[in-house]
Formats: structure tokens, sequence, C-alpha cells
């Protein structure tokens, strides 16, 4: 995605706009595909900006597969349900559906019509409460503990709610016994509530019995639904079953030998093929009713595809699976085909929201697969969480499964040369962090052991700081220590994936994408099983430093944010090649240009991890914030010659910079507008060749001026054509006068490695003594025509002799020096062979000695000179990862 920002002093032609993203509209009508000069650009385009477009085809509707493969192709429908390789034969099915999946009476039938589907010959289904009903209890519960009456209004509610699902759903017997139930259970917790209100108190036990109703409601209902189209199904009250011990911390233990022991009984009582199981409520081993704890529907799945050796766990959600990253941050995210355990678990950790990690262990066991799906778009086919898949791809890029965020985070560095070597800092450390109940998210330590540095959530290290300050008061005040200091305002980023483990480069490349995006990163944690790399960074570059990560390993698509300074011939030929229409938005939404709060507006849109800076103007101010803006990680390209041809200290400053840097500054278009003559220099010179000389024409104004000068048209109408052609400067005396000339020169000379000033260049002007003092371009071209006479007359001389007039730049390295002359060549000199603008570059080296290598071409005009910037800017694309 690209997004465009122009900036200009004229009110009426400044205008910005943050986030178009014109190149991916790309034109495409075949017809556009046949206009060759626009096919190679919207081909380069998507390779370099939609990298993914070449490894994934979409199809309308949905992006299936797993891309970490690079194999993403879409699939049908049916291809989708039948890659979710329902099990077969005798083995369980497992199933769970959640609140929302068990929403209305609607998603009820759905849920059974889905459980219908499965031709799986068992099939055990567990199911949540309808959605939001378990709240409704807890607030019962509450309401009646604080003694507030109205908890009776609130659970004829809970009733009525019930009772018109199931009307909607049941009908005749079926319906009046799911009611008389209803009816019983209601009376029942009526009288149990009122037992609460006159205590003014709930035990949990009483609590968690009064909330589980919920699932044995819904349970039966949809076993109701079931039994409706005449498939035989029975309810399971998970109490009778699942046995579990509750732990510290709000947590339980399953006691997989009890359970399995009551579900075997519970079996051989009620034979059946398919069966509804409560989610969520489970029984101690005194056989008091208890609950899994929040969410713990998909435990109860977990636990009972392990007891019956499921042939799989799929748990039914809203979403079509895991996605390779928050797609709320990135868009471009995609869903994983397969995770194995432990990278589910990783990611469930890292917030992910799909499972707890507790789910994972009970099935993991078992090697038993967990397929997530999305109950909203049944052809989607989820992702397979199982043991690792073993045609897994070797690529770089598959090795990172995915990548996840954890905000609000503050580092504490506990720092000191006392630290060194002394047993027991760091449980001294943590058994302070543990005192006041803080959670350490990651722990870093280098092996200098200088410093232990952890996170912790923002709420709890106020009290952690406060611990520390305690516990090594003594040693901070004799110096062993010096400082506890807290970071706040913190992230983590953590990219999660099992072939980490074994792939060399896998962080190198993930480090690399983060300097690009010119990310700091504050700490950096991977313990030795590879699983995960957590770098942790400046919360509010968190989400930059996610989307510059994930496109670079997901190929997916490189972002950029372009602004271009300066919409006159240049910047607007740009934005023509650019195709936006920026236009319109230039008359409607234009501002007076502010460059500070331009390079603001470019900069604070967090989804562009990349930001370039454009400049379309021939201005020495602009130019002197190119320093600036490389120092805050913004790219520059440009094709004003102001800056490389300025004073020389400025230039070797910026050029250290930049090269210390992971900022790119391109300037291809300053020398002979799109022709490669920088880029042919830097060749020469990074494959060792020595450069000699560079000699040629570099003015197109020039060259146009002295091809077309023959003696039918005065000199001064020449010049007049060469600036309606665009070739000239914005002040065509910048070309006269040689001055344009010597700037490329200089450009040149300081590329090959001279140490030269602008002013150590002899120029030849050709703007005559009596025009120099013009105030404005317009009064020098109006006088010009006065002087044709002596420009005839110097054609005339040049004639006599068979010679041409040319005008040339010289860079002579041997010598070091350069010149700017108006010279005489024999007709048939190549430099005599030129027509229109062209430029003609010839460079003399080493290796190019007798015959000098050349560069010819139109070296001025708009196309040519924005697609020399275009260019550049396509090439910093691919040096921030887009494919080439
Ligand atoms: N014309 C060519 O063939 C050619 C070839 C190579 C390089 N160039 C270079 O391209 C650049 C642009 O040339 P052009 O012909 O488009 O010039 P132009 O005068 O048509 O456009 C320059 C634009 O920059 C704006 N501008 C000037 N100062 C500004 C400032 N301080 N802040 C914001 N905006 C500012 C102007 O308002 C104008 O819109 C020049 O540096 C030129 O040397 C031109
Ligand atoms: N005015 C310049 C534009 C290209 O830099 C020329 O005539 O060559
Ligand atoms: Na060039």
């Amino acid at each position: 995605m690209w997004s465009l920002a122009v900036a200009s002093p004229h009110p009426a032609a400044a205008f910005a706009f943050a986030a178009g993203h014109p190149l991916r509209h790309r034109p495409s009508a075949a017809s556009d595909r046949d206009a060759n000069s626009q096919r190679w650009r919207w081909e380069r385009i998507r390779a370099c900006s939609y990298g993914s477009s070449l490894r994934i085809r979409h199809l309308p509707g949905r992006l299936y597969g797993d891309v970490s493969k690079n194999n993403l192709t879409p699939v049908t429908v049916e291809q989708a349900e039948a890659s979710a390789q329902l099990p077969k034969g005798d083995m369980w099915s497992v199933h769970k559906f959640g609140g929302t999946c068990m929403g209305t009476s609607q998603r009820i039938q759905n849920v059974a019509d889905i459980i219908l589907r499965d031709p799986s010959e068992r099939k055990l289904v567990v199911v949540s409460a309808m959605s939001k009903v378990t709240d409704m209890m807890y607030n019962l519960v509450n309401k009646a503990q604080s003694r507030d009456d109205s908890y009776i209004a609130a659970l004829d509610e809970v009733f009525e709610k019930h009772m018109a699902a199931a009307k909607d759903l049941l009908g005749g017997e079926d319906l009046a016994r799911f009611l008389s139930q209803l009816h019983a259970d209601v009376s029942n917790l009526k009288a149990m509530l009122r037992a609460i209100c006159i205590a003014g108190h709930a035990t949990e036990s009483f609590s968690d019995f009064v909330v589980g109703h919920g699932e044995l409601w819904s349970a039966q209902m949809l076993s109701f639904a079931i039994k409706k189209s005449g498939t035989p199904c029975s309810w399971m009250d998970t109490r009778e079953v699942l046995v579990v011990n509750p732990t510290g911390s709000n947590q339980v233990d399953p006691d997989y030998i009890e359970s399995e022991k009551r579900l075997e009984k519970w079996f051989a009582r009620r034979p059946a093929d398919t069966i509804i199981a409560t989610g969520f409520i489970a029984t101690t081993p005194e056989d008091i009713p208890t609950t899994l704890k929040r969410d713990g529907s998909d435990f109860s799945a977990a636990i009972i595809g392990s007891l019956v050796k499921a042939g799989q766990v799929t748990i039914w959600t809203d979403v079509d699976g895991v996605f390779s990253a928050d797609p709320r941050k990135v868009s471009e995210a995609v869903i994983l085909s397969t995770l194995s355990y432990q990278e589910a678990w990783e990611m469930s950790y890292f917030g992910a929201n799909v499972l707890h990690p507790r789910t994972i262990i009970p099935v993991m066991k078992y090697n038993i697969p967990i397929v997530i799906r999305n109950m909203f778009d049944i052809s989607a086919p989820g992702t397979m969480i199982c043991q690792q898949p073993a045609n897994e791809s070797d690529d770089l890029e598959a090795c990172v499964k995915a990548f996840a965020t954890i905000d609000k985070l503050a580092l504490v560095n506990v720092e000191g040369t006392g630290m060194a070597g002394v047993p027991g800092t760091a449980s001294a450390i943590f058994g302070a962090v543990k005192d006041v109940g803080a959670n350490v998210i990651m722990i870093s330590q280098a092996s200098s052991e200088h410093s232990v540095c952890f996170a912790v959530p923002e709420k709890e290290v106020a009290a952690v700081s406060a611990a520390l300050h305690v516990r090594f008061r003594e040693a901070l005040s004799a110096g062993r220590l010096s400082k506890v200091e807290v970071i706040h305002n913190c992230s983590i980023l953590a990219a999660v994936g099992l072939k980490m483990a074994s792939t060399p480069g896998v962080s190198a490349t993930l480090f690399d994408a983060l300097a690009k995006a010119n990310i700091n990163v504050r700490a950096i944690a991977q313990g030795c099983s590879e699983y995960n790399i957590t770098v942790v960074l400046k919360q509010e570059d968190c989400v930059r430093a996610l989307r510059a990560a994930h496109s670079r390993f997901f190929l997916s698509k490189t972002t950029l944010a372009v602004g271009i300074i300066g919409p006159g011939l240049i910047g607007r030929t740009l934005l023509n090649q650019l195709k936006d229409q920026w236009k319109e938005q230039l008359k409607t939404e234009a501002e007076q240009a502010d460059l500070n709060k331009f390079v603001h507006h470019l900069s604070e849109n967090q989804l562009f991890p990349n930001r370039v800076l454009v400049d379309c103007t021939a201005d020495t101010s602009v130019a002197s914030h190119y320093y600036d803006w490389l120092k805050k990680g913004i790219h520059v390209i440009t094709p004003n010659k102001k800056a490389n041809s300025g004073p020389l200290d400025r230039y070797l400053k910026l050029r250290t910079l930049q090269r210390a840097s992971y900022t790119h500054y391109f300037y291809e278009a300053t020398v002979g507008a799109g022709l490669p003559i920088i880029s042919t220099l830097r060749g020469l010179l990074e494959t060792g060749d020595k450069i000699l000389r560079i000699e040629g024409i570099f003015s197109g104004t020039l060259s146009y001026i002295f091809n077309n000068f023959e003696g039918t048209r005065t000199f001064s109408d020449v010049v007049s054509e060469a600036k309606e052609a665009g070739y000239t400067e914005p002040d065509p005396r910048d070309d006269l006068s040689g001055t344009d000339v010597a700037r490329k020169v200089i450009i040149l000379a300081r590329e090959s490695g001279l140490r030269l000033e602008l002013s150590d260049i002899p120029v030849r002007s050709l703007v005559p003594e009596a025009l120099r003092s013009c105030s404005t371009a317009d009064e020098y071209m109006q006088k010009l025509p006065s002087f044709d006479q002596d420009w005839a007359r110097e054609l005339k001389d040049a004639e006599a002799a068979g010679e041409v007039l040319r005008y040339v730049g010289v860079v002579d390295v041997v010598n070091k020096e350069g010149q700017v002359e108006l010279r005489r060549y024999k007709k048939d000199h190549p430099f005599a062979q030129l027509s229109g603008s062209d430029n003609i570059i010839a460079f003399t080296t080493s290796r190019y000695k007798e015959q000098p290598l050349i560069v010819r071409g139109p070296g001025a005009g708009a196309e040519v000179t924005a697609g020399g910037v275009f260019s550049d800017i396509l090439r910093l694309a691919s040096y921030l990862g887009a494919p080439s």
C-alpha cells in the first residue's frame, strides 16, 4: 500500500492525502497490459509493492492455504470441507461450540445442521451457554449476595430467553419436556438464590452450581434439535463425568483417571453415537459442582477429546482461524492452515485470542489435532493445530509462522558491577518481584552479568520498582548496583515458529526489517527452544514494527508512505505516472505547505512502516532538510541537484550519515534524468574499476539548443523551445550559465571520490554579461533576442571550419579537476551526432580504456525525469524487502 502526500508553497498547489494507494488500483483492464510502457511499470509495481500477488492468487471470495509455504492457492468450498479431514471410522469426532455460536435459536439450529453433516460415526459435542447467559447467571448470584431483590426479575429474564429460544426451535413433546425441565430448574434456582440472599453470601460451589445452568439448558436444547431430525442423541451433564481438582490462581487440574472411570460408567448407562455435553462445568472428587473457570468450554472439549481419544477436536468460533498477525493491525494477515502445538501455545500466550494454552495440553498428549473453524463461514477450512507437519517447507519465510504483540508493558533494568559472579542476585531480584505479585513477561541478561532486564505489565511496575529499591537499598548506596531503572510505554513483538530453531538468518531478517523501518529495539529475548524471538520496543513503534516484520516474512505488500514535495513539472508528471486521482484532491484539499507539518503528517500514520520523501523542487532549503529526514529514518529520493552539489562538508556529512544508517538516499535523476548514469558509475566503482575520466554532454537544454540551432531559427527562439519542452531548470539561466552542468560534474566527481566544490569548476557561461543582472527569468528571456546576432556569428565561424558547437562537462579524475566548456567538434564526432535533448556520457576507466563506456539518450524532460524518480522509488521498495 502506498500513501502519497504532496507539498508546495503555493496555497492552491499544496495538498496532502494520506491513505490513498494509487498503485493498488492497478488499471486492471487487459488493454492496459497491452500498452507497453504501462505494462512494464505496472508489472514492476506489482512485483515490488504487491509482492504477495506474485505468490498468492486471489479469487473472488476467500484466500486459503499456507502462505508460509508459498503455495497459497484458493480452494473451493468442497475442497475446503474435504481438507478439514474429519476423523474416519469409529473414532470420536469432538466439536465445541462457544456462546456466540449458540447465541439464538437460529444459530442453535445451524449448529445442529453442522453436527448432522459431520460424517463421523461418533460425535461428541461440547457446548457453552447461549451468549450472555453466563454473565446473566453471575449477575443473579451477585444481586442475591448483595440482597438486591431484582435477582427475581433477572431470573425471569433468563427463563424468558430460554423459553423463547426453545419455542422457536422445538415443538410437541420435546418442547414440553424441555420447558418442564426449565420450569423445575428455575424454581429450584429461585429457592437457592433466596437462600443466598438471606445469607448475604454465596460459597464458590453455590455460585458455580447456579452459573452452570446455562450449559445444562443449551445442551438439552441442542440435543432435542438434533433428535428432531431423527438422529438419536443424548445429552451429558459433565458434572457426572469430569472430575477436577481446584489449584491456586483460579485454575483446575483434571483428574483424568477418575474422569475416565466415570465416563465409562456413563456410557454403560446411556450408549449413544451423538452426545451433547455441557462445557465449562465439572465436579470435584467430593461431588461438589465446580467449573473450569472462565472460557472453560474449550478446556472441557480438550479434556473430553483426550478421554475418548478423539480423532479430532473442532473448536467452532466466529473467526476463520489463527491469523499470522492481529488482522486489526495488519490487514494483510493470513489465516494459517497449520500450526504446531507449541506454536499455538506461543500464539495463544501472546494474545491471539483463539485458544487458551491449557486447552492444548490434554490433546497434545495423544496427538489429537485441534481445528479452529468459523461457524459463520463453513467454507473456510480453518487452522489445524497438530504435531509439526512433516512436509513443511524449509524456506526462511516458512520459519516464522506468526507475529504477536503485547502492549502496556514496562521494562525494568537493574544494573551494576556488583552483580557479576555473585550467585543469588537474580533470585533476589525476582524474589522481590514475586513478593509484590507481579507477573514477569520476559527476561534478558547479557552474559557480562552487569545488568538484568525484564518486562512486567505497566500497571505492576510501580510496585516492582519500589520493592527493588527497598530490597537493594544497601547495594545501591554502596554502589554495587548503579541503578534500578524503569522504561515505560513498551510493547513486545514476538515472532513465533517452531522451525526458527534450525534455520539461520531468521533473527537477522527480523532485525533487518525493524532497522529499515527505523525502529529501535530496547531488549531482546530468545530462549534456547527458539520457538519465539521476543523484542521489546517503544509502544508507539509497535504497529509499524509488526507490519514491517510481517511484510518481510510473509512477502505481503511492502508498504511505503510517499511524500512528494513540489508538484511542479516533474512532481506533477511523477504523480501522473503513479496514476493517482491527485488533481481532484489538490483542488479540494490543498493547504499551505509547511514542511515540518508535512513530515509529521507522513510519519504519524503507524500503518506505514517505511516512509520516503521525494523532493521534486530545485530548492536549496528543502535539500538542507535531507540530513534530518534521514536521521529520522525517512528515506529521501530526489532529482534536485542542490544537496549533492552544495557545500562539500555538508555533502560528506550527509553521505556519512546515510552510509551508517539503514536509510536510503537515491538521486539517479540528478544527472542525465532517467538515464542510468549514477547507477552505471556506482556499478563500475563497486566492482573495482578505476574511473579515469567522465566526459559528456550533460545538459538536455544545451544539447537541444545546439542540436537545433543550425541557422534557420534564432538562438533565442531555440532557447524558448527548450523551455517549452520542459528541459530547462525552473530558471533557464541555470542551464545557460553552465551552472546546471557544473552541478552534474560535481555530483559525478564526488561520486568518483574527488573532493571538489562547485567553485573549483571553471565554467564558460553562455549568459551574456549584460543579462546576468536580470532580476527574473522572464526578463532574461525577453532580453535574450538582442544577443541573437552574436550567436549567429559564433555558429557561422564553427560551420566554416566544418565543426559544430557543443557544451561539455569533464570530470578529470586523474588530475582531480573538472571543466565546463563550449567546444567545437568535427561533424563526424559522436558528440556531433546527437538529436533532441540527448545527453551522452563517456566513462573512460581502467577497464574501458581504449573505447569508453557510453550512455546516451534523452537527458531532460518531464516524463524521463519522473520515470527516473519512479524507478528510484521502486528500487527503494525492493531494498525494503519487496521481492525483486
Ligand atoms: N526538467 C528536467 O528535465 C529535469 C531533469 C532532471 C532533474 N530535474 C530537477 O527536477 C526538479 C524539479 O524541476 P521542475 O522542472 O519540476 O521544477 P518546477 O519549478 O516546475 O517545480 C518545482 C515545484 O517545487 C515547488 N517548490 C519550490 N520550492 C519549494 C519549497 N521550499 N517547498 C515546497 N515546494 C517548493 C514549486 O512550487 C513547484 O511546484 C529540479 O530540481 C530540477 O533540477 C529536472
Ligand atoms: N535542466 C536540466 C534538466 C536535467 O537535469 C537539463 O537541461 O539537462
Ligand atoms: Na540519471
